[in-house]
């Protein structure tokens, strides 16, 4: 029996997690050995323990084969001190499993080729992989903080840092995705002023000498954002760092129609894996059964895919999202006039009937 943490977190995250749960207990009827229990993280932890990443939620994360996550964050939360921010509680879990390759797909399905903000000419087609680093560049390198300076007056500063360990095994992950996909791989950096990214692309061309089926080039980042709305085919997989990747994604979501469509999985060395939509909490309609839960459904397939080894099951509910866009179904977020609007949980509904 593999076990799921499942953490639905704050904003949104209830409404769309419930809807990733009403997919896994179909698969469970149709006899697929899994269970689950929840817990808090981010700010419903700090409401209930005090804490973004209480005990109770780290144990059960680490006991878990797989965790689901929705997202956290809000503006309630905004005014708590910093260590107490759900934010926080976020990097915590991903640093405590050492979920460092973080992977973001960004497929452009046919039927939504009308809701991408490119023309469908430009984006028809599009499956590109972004492989982001997750545990390490400016949201981890210490020293960080807020201090008054030698002239008294109060500066902030964070840090840029990367180990070679650090960037050798994203390359791996990397460069193993490039050669299950189409040999090509785009490491963006900022080498031309950084110098935590000249040294991200020399590790990059130093793993690359071990795979020569994979065609390497590097782009500044500056330029990679210009490029993936100017021509997004051109890339294949996409490596990159921490904020780089960050950013990127959320640009490369609405290539797909909307951040809503985006899934994610965070892994380890050995696959255990934290899955999660690419989005947030998304305040601005939490409660009003408007999220799109699709991206939170394909992050329970490539939960089902990586660490779960239940491929089949990974394609069945894959099938299922695919179906439900097929029927002309849309939550708000990728509604196009002729289609059907339906809320969060219609749109769960739907993946249900059609699984
Ligand atoms: N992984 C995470 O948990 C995660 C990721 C990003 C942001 N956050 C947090 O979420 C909070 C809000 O951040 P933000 O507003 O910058 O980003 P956001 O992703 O929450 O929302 C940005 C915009 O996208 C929309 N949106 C997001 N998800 C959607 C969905 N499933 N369906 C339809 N529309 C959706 C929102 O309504 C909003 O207009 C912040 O506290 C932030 O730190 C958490
Ligand atoms: C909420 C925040 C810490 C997080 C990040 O920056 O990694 C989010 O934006 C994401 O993309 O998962
Ligand atoms: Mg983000």
């Amino acid at each position: 029996m593999k076990k799921i943490a499942i953490l639905p977190g704050d904003g949104i995250g209830p409404e769309i997690i419930a809807q990733a749960v009403r997919v896994l207990e179909v698969l469970k009827r149709d006899g697929l050995a899994i269970e689950w229990s929840f817990a808090p993280l981010g700010g419903a932890a700090v409401d209930e323990f005090g804490s973004p990443y209480p005990s109770l939620t780290q144990n059960l994360a680490r006991e878990a084969d797989a965790i689901l996550l929705g997202a956290v964050g809000g503006p309630q939360y905004d005014t708590l001190d910093r260590p107490l921010r759900p934010e926080r509680g976020l990097l915590a879990i991903r640093k405590d499993l050492n979920l460092f390759a973080n992977l973001r797909p960004a497929i452009l399905y046919p039927e939504l080729a009308n809701a991408s903000t490119l023309k469908p000419e430009v984006v028809s087609g599009l499956d590109i992989l972004i492989i982001r680093e997750l545990t390490g560049d400016i949201y981890f390198g210490q020293p960080r903080g807020i201090a008054v300076n030698e002239l008294g007056e109060r500066e902030a500063y964070n840090t840029m840092r990367y180990s070679e360990g650090e960037i050798r095994r994203i390359a791996h992950v990397a460069f193993a995705a490039a050669m299950k996909r189409g040999k090509k791989l785009c490491s963006v950096d900022k080498a031309n002023v950084l110098e935590t990214t000249e040294f991200w692309k020399e590790v990059m061309i130093d793993v690359a000498r071990e795979y020569p089926e994979v065609e390497l080039t590097h782009m500044y980042v500056d330029n990679a954002a210009m490029q993936l709305v100017r021509r997004p085919k051109q890339f294949d997989v996409m490596v990159t760092g921490n904020i780089f990747g960050d950013i990127l994604s959320d640009e490369a979501s609405m290539l797909t129609g909307s951040i809503g469509m985006l899934p994610s999985a965070s892994l380890d060395e050995k696959g255990k894996g934290l899955y999660e939509p690419s989005h947030g909490s998304a305040p601005d309609i939490a409660g009003k059964n408007l999220a799109n839960p699709l991206a939170t459904i394909l992050s329970a397939a490539m939960m089902l895919r990586y660490s779960l080894g239940e491929e089949t099951a990974a394609v069945r509910v894959e099938d299922a999202v695919k179906k439900v866009l097929a029927q002309g179904l849309r939550t708000a977020d990728i509604f196009e006039a002729g289609c059907e609007k339906v809320s969060c949980s219609g749109m769960g509904d739907a993946v249900v009937a059609a699984l």
